[in-house]
């Protein structure tokens, strides 16, 4: 009487293929997502599969399911594409699971996270990024994805950390969201303030589960707070993931600042971090993303204009130009003049280039415009700029040498 497991993993596995829409007949069912339509097996239906060289046949006879192999095959091929089955429909079944956002709590009667549907729409599309950036991030989280037997096989903790870092509003959270959505994992949203000191934080880390991704944002203004709960070799520790009981547990880390150069090189360290992505505030390129995800808008008479005031640089955010369209979404002519003012207005005095005390760290700042040059005088006269060691981590900012 009880359910057949297995049964179940043959269908979702066999529904999968792409040889179910083969059939001359079909059935079509409305998905979980919106417009989704999926095709069902249909009685009858003979489906032809692949594995190892053999050819192997499932028919569905009024939903029995009969497996055919070749005798000659059925040794060799039948446990291992069993397994096979077993963990592509796993796999599927992961990424149709509803996401999860948990927070960490300061009460811990039932543990230290309370959890929420994650909903957020934000997908890699509607990301404002370089578009070569953008697929480097997409190939590199994807070959994270394929190396669980290699990191098994060096003993290393199966992760990869991620920072992002740029001004306010550049799109920082929404490309966590979006990386949530694009692996198909739950987010683990700690918040350093409601942590009580470096043991809490281990046990966070414990208590999340596999297929994660854990966040941690404005880790540089934490960091500068003198009076924090959790030390800094307690986020080091948090960040190597030495705690995670099982090796198998796949997770991605992720980081967000205002600016890495004030922040302790040994946070930085390549291995702690694989991989720097830097968010500029809007140039052109974005501006053209937002006003098509915004206005529907691929092209307009005033975008020429608009691309000649990016020219002489830009202080406004992908965020700061979104609420602009937005408020003006009924006129994409409207919307692209308030745009164009905000521009010029924001441009006069605060576009300054030239940041000479910057010295070696200066290179970060070259597109950030004049909120960085804000920024790092703020924190030039309290912080001494410690000499940055040249990270071997991978570097994703596409404009680290421009600037000065
Ligand atoms: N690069 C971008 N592409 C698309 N939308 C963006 C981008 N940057 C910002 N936005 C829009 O602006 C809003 C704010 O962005 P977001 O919260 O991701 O910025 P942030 O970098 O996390 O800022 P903060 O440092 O203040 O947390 C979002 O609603 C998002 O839709
Ligand atoms: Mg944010």
């Amino acid at each position: 009487m009880q359910r057949n497991h297995l049964y179940h993993k043959v269908w979702v596995y066999l529904n999968s293929l792409t040889s179910v829409e083969d059939s001359d007949f079909t059935n079509l069912f409305t998905g979980k997502k919106p417009n989704e339509i999926v095709l069902r097996l249909d009685p009858n239906q003979i489906i032809e599969d692949d594995f190892l060289g053999a050819k192997i046949f499932w028919i569905n006879e009024d939903n029995n399911l009969l497996l055919k192999i070749r005798k000659a095959d059925k040794r060799r091929v039948l446990r291992p594409y069993l397994q096979h089955i077993h963990s592509v429909s796993d796999d599927l079944e992961d990424q149709k699971r509803d996401l999860k956002l948990y927070m960490n709590v300061v009460d811990n009667q039932k543990g230290r996270w309370r959890s929420a549907p994650f909903t957020h729409p934000s997908t890699f599309e509607t990301i404002a990024m370089e578009a070569d950036l953008k697929n480097k991030v997409k190939s590199d989280l994807e070959s994270f994805l394929k190396a669980k037997q290699y990191y098994h096989r060096l003993g290393r903790v199966w992760k990869r950390s991620y920072l992002l870092y740029g001004p306010s509003g550049t799109g920082k959270s929404s490309f966590i969201a979006a990386l949530a959505n694009f692996l198909s994992y739950d987010v683990y949203d700690i918040g350093l303030s409601k942590v009580s000191d470096d043991s809490d934080l281990k046990l966070l880390l414990l208590q999340s589960t596999a297929k994660s991704v854990i966040v941690i944002e404005d880790l540089d203004r934490y960091l500068s707070e003198k009076s924090t709960a959790s030390s800094l070799s307690g986020i080091l520790n948090f960040m190597d993931g030495i705690l995670t009981s099982s090796c198998g547990n796949e997770r991605v880390m992720v980081f967000t600042m205002n600016g890495k150069d004030h922040v302790d090189p040994a946070i930085l360290r390549p291995g702690r971090i694989d991989v720097h992505i830097h968010f500029p505030l809007c140039d052109f390129t974005a501006f053209k993303t937002l006003a098509n995800n915004y206005l529907g808008l691929k092209d307009h008479k005033l975008f020429p204009q608009v691309e000649e005031i990016f020219q002489n640089g830009s202080s406004l955010s992908p965020a700061e130009i979104g609420e602009l369209m937005i408020a003006n979404r009924n006129s994409p002519s409207r919307a692209l003049k308030s745009v164009i003012n905000a521009l010029q207005s924001e441009g006069d005095g605060r576009s300054s280039k030239s940041l000479d005390e910057g010295g070696e760290t200066s290179g970060v700042f070259g597109k950030e415009g004049a909120n960085a040059v804000k920024e790092f005088k703020k924190w030039y006269g309290l912080l001494r700029v410690k000499s940055s060691r040249k990270s071997q981590s991978l570097d994703l900012s596409s404009d680290q040498k421009e600037g000065g």
